[in-house]
Parts: C-alpha cells; structure tokens; sequence
C-alpha cells in the first residue's frame, strides 16, 4: 500500500517515533510464557527487577506490565495499545465487544463451571434457585450468566481460594476457573454447569487498530506471535539419504511446499535432504526413514515460521 511505502521510506526522517505500549501480565500463570513467546518472534523485553515498564528490542514498542485482569480495561480505554490477558478476564469486565481481538494463545486453558459440594442436592443449573448463595472471583460474569438461565443470587465476590465458601457456611455454590479438575476433586465439589472456556488472548484497543501508523506495528507484533506458534507444533527433519532411495523418502515426508535435497560434495552416492513436518508425525516418519536407508537424521525445533 502507499502508506506503508511512505511509512517505511520516510518515517525516521520525520522523526515519527510511533509508540505502542504493549500491556503484559506482571504476574500469574501466563506471564512467563508470553514472555518465552515474544522472546522468540525477537521483542526481547528488557525487563529491570521489578520496574513496570520496559523497553523492548524495537525503539517503537514499549511494554507495561499490569495484573492479567486490568489488562482488558487498560486497552478498552486507550491506556495500552495492545495487551495480552483471559478471555475470561475480558467477559468479566465486559469489555469483549469493546476490544479487537488479535490472536488467540491456544494455552491458558481454563473453564469458568458452577461447581456445589459432592453431597449437595444440586447437579444441574435446574436444581439452582434464587435462595442459594454463590461466592466468586467472577462476579460479572456470573451474574450475566445466572440472569440468561432466569435466576438471580446473591452473589459474594472473593479474591481467590473460592472452593472454601460452601464449606464454611459462606455460599451455597461457587463459580470458580477449572483446568485440570484437580481443585475441584481434592475440596470435594462437583460441577454443575459449564459457563464459558477461556484462554490467553492478544487484543489491541480499536482506535489504535484505525491509527494507519499503530497498525503496521501492531501487524508485526501479531505475525512474529503468530510465526512462534505455528512453528511450536513443527520440527525440521535433516538427514543423509542414497540416491536411490531419495524419490522413496521425499514421498513419504510431506514437509512445507515439498523436502529440500541437496548435493553431498564429500559423497556422490548420498544426497542430503530436509524437511518440515507436524511434530506429532516425526515418531512414525522417523522409523520409516530409517527402514528406507536414511541415516545421520537430526529432528531440530524450529523459532519461528513465516
Ligand atoms: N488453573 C488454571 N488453569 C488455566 N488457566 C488459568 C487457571 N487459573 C487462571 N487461569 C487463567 O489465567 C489467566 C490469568 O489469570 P491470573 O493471572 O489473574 O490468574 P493466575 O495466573 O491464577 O494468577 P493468580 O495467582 O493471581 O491467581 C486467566 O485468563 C485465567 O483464565
Ligand atoms: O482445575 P485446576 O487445574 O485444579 O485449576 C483450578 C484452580 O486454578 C485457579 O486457582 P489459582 O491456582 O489461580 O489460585 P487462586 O484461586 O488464588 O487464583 C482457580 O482459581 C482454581 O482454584
Ligand atoms: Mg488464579
């Protein structure tokens, strides 16, 4: 596009330093593999003890670092350009509609259940009524959900450790996060019902996204995340191969747009060849190398796709 032909020609010479203050969780589960993640797609961060703000890599993008559940409220607002947080924390401060999503992480996997003590009466939403309490970190997102299935409880907001409430008089029900179920068992609860799914999300705030100039940063801050995590579920294959046996291999390993095999200068029976595959085909596609003649096999992790 033009713009970006006068963006990329002229903007150091107009001294347009276009600032994107990228929001990030200070603390809690999935700062440290945000982190790992912008690490890789090369906006190193650096971070300075417990400083909330940091310079990155890219004299254009600097970082905030704030709790994962005032991230969605800090973009809405304007006060980050983008930020990374839950999906659940966005329902919560009901700032979905408000945000434009990026990306989604595809980890931080966790669902927002109605839960009740193993020998309470209750085992559906229809067993629910208005007289029970239910104690929550989610309070908003509760009660829009309570509300859509008719019912209205008093809803007692906590700061965490939510499975506690039933059992010391505190609330009927909780609504708390489940991942593994793990908590849920060891406090002797069961689930009632399912509210939403969530997981770890990229957004950017939608004036920043309508900023022609924000929005070639932004771009490239999405496609290095989005080249880490397409690369995370690949590895590249390296082997040595006859010649006779390379249309054999090639066959048998897909690769990106088809395997690369190359001269061996050392060995004019031998050709070199690499690949490309799905890491969940590599056990299988190994063995059958292996069995075709192929030999020196490296399987190397990959940083990044684009
Ligand atoms: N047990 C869990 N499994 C998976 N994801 C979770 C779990 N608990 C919280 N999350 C997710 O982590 C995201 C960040 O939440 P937050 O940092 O506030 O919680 P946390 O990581 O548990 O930190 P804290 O120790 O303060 O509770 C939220 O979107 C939430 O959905
Ligand atoms: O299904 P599980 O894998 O057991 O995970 C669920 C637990 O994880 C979260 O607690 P966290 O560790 O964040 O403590 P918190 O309640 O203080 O936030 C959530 O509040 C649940 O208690
Ligand atoms: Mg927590």
């Amino acid at each position: 596009m033009v713009n970006d032909y006068i963006y990329s020609k002229y903007a150091h010479k107009l001294q347009v330093v276009i600032l994107i203050l990228l929001a990030l969780p200070n603390k809690g589960r999935i700062s440290k593999p945000v982190n790992e993640i912008l690490e890789k797609a090369g906006l190193k961060i650096s971070v300075h003890g417990r400083s909330l703000f940091a310079k990155t890599v890219d004299e254009e993008i600097k970082v905030m670092f704030a709790r994962a559940k005032d991230i969605p409220e800090f973009v809405r607002d304007g006060v980050a350009d983008v930020g990374v947080t839950g999906y659940d924390l966005m329902l919560e401060r009901g700032t979905e509609d408000e945000l434009e999503m990026l990306l989604d992480f595809k980890f931080g996997n966790a669902r927002l259940v109605i839960a009740a003590p193993e020998n309470s009466p209750v085992n559906s939403i229809d067993d629910i009524t208005n007289k029970m309490k239910i104690a929550t970190e989610f309070p908003g997102l509760t009660k829009r959900y309570l509300e859509s299935k008719g019912l209205d409880l008093e809803i007692i907001e906590l700061s965490g450790a939510t499975e506690i409430a039933p059992f010391i008089g505190v609330s009927d029900l909780i609504c708390d996060l489940t991942s593994t179920g793990t908590t849920l068992k060891l406090n002797r609860l069961k689930e009632v019902d399912n509210v939403v799914s969530s997981t770890t999300r990229l957004v950017a705030n939608k004036k920043s996204m309508d900023d022609h100039l924000k929005r070639v940063k932004i771009d490239q801050i999405v496609s290095g995340i989005k080249s880490v995590l397409y690369a995370q579920t690949k590895r590249l294959v390296m082997m040595n191969a006859p010649k006779s046996k390379v249309s054999e291999i090639t066959a048998i390993i897909p690769g990106m747009g088809g395997p690369t095999v190359s001269e061996i200068l050392s060995n004019n029976d031998m050709f070199a060849i690499n690949a490309v595959i799905d890491e969940n085909k590599v056990f299988e596609t190994v063995s059958n190398l292996e069995k075709l003649g192929a030999r020196d096999i490296l399987v190397l992790p990959i940083e990044r796709i684009l």
